[in-house]
């Protein structure tokens, strides 16, 4: 007789403020805010999360959850360190910290269900005259698919009659068992930015430990990233397409005591490899040009 597994579930749940969908396989668990799509959490059963999530989240209206993935764009991090095209594009004041969309509610057009996949698929479908201060139109999608994987795709669809330029990011908060003995493999001998000192341009030699805060912008990747984390005996991979370049970041311990949602020594269990499209890799949209930026996450025992 063979076994067949429960079909996978999707569940509207609410925390607090936020409507969440949560999705589970027969193999694991994953939680969506309908705010940003921003995916929350990601675990395997019987394994650690693969997504990390503050213990100290708020899961508040207009407030970016600190985890999961939030949506970075049409700009990454602060308004003006952006290519002078990105910048021009956008004629509101007092530039929001990653752009214009991680705090808004998304809408979730489709849920499909498969034997051992599920997809879900969110919309920011933007008026003609777009965001506030930002007068364009391109629609959002964000595209879930969970199967052994976690495969997120953004597709940004320029709908006006002018080219756009865009910054984005999709920033994935990892979980790792010890930040102090995890190493990003992959980055040997790419170029980067040292956003921690003047933004000079410099090679990393060999893989990339963490011994200070770290929040660098590397450049001209390869597709595969992986994470080596002894602790938790684990590799977790990072497969990106319409990205070559990413930004690496951990708070370490002066910057996590300013950081809102974030324990004091959150920073030892936590990294960001944040899958992007910045500085010289930022997104050009002709008029109905459609194009996609994707990650995909998986871990494998070492
Ligand atoms: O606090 P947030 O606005 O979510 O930003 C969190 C972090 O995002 C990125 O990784 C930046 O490179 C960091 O400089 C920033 O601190």
């Amino acid at each position: 007789m063979t076994t067949t597994s429960p079909a996978p579930q999707v569940e509207r749940v609410e925390l607090d403020e936020l409507v969440c969908w949560r999705v589970r396989t027969a193999s694991a668990e994953l939680l969506v805010a309908q705010q940003g799509a921003q995916v929350l959490s990601y675990q395997r059963d019987g394994e650690a999360p693969l997504i990390w999530l503050s213990e100290q989240a708020a899961f508040r209206k207009g407030q970016s959850v600190r985890g999961g993935v939030p949506v970075c764009w049409p700009w990454f991090g602060a308004l003006e360190r952006n290519p002078q095209a990105v910048q021009a594009l956008y004629q509101g004041n007092d530039a929001p910290a990653h752009g214009l969309v991680r705090n808004l509610d998304w809408q979730l057009l489709e849920i499909d269900t498969r034997e051992d996949a599920v997809n879900l698929q969110f919309a920011l479908l933007q008026p003609e005259n777009g965001l506030p201060g930002w007068p364009h139109h391109v629609d959002l999608r964000l595209h879930i698919h969970l199967d052994e994987r976690l495969h997120l795709s953004l597709a940004s669809h320029n709908h006006g009659d002018q080219p756009v330029t865009v910054g984005q990011a999709l920033h994935t908060y990892l979980a790792v068992g010890d930040i102090r003995q995890a190493r990003v493999e992959g980055l040997a001998g790419v170029h980067y930015i040292e956003t921690l000192q003047d933004w000079q341009e410099r090679t990393q030699h060999g893989d990339l430990h963490f011994e200070a805060e770290t929040d660098r912008i590397y450049l001209d990747l390869p597709e595969r990233l992986s994470v080596f984390d002894p602790a938790w005996q684990r590799r977790i991979h990072l497969h990106s397409s319409g990205s070559r370049s990413a930004v690496v970041w951990n708070p370490w311990i002066d910057k996590s005591q300013r950081l809102s949602q974030f324990a004091s020594d959150a920073w030892q269990r936590m990294l960001c490899i944040e899958t992007a499209n910045v500085l010289g890799d930022t997104l050009h949209l002709a008029p109905g040009e459609q194009k996609s930026l994707a990650v995909s996450l998986w871990a494998e025992p070492l």
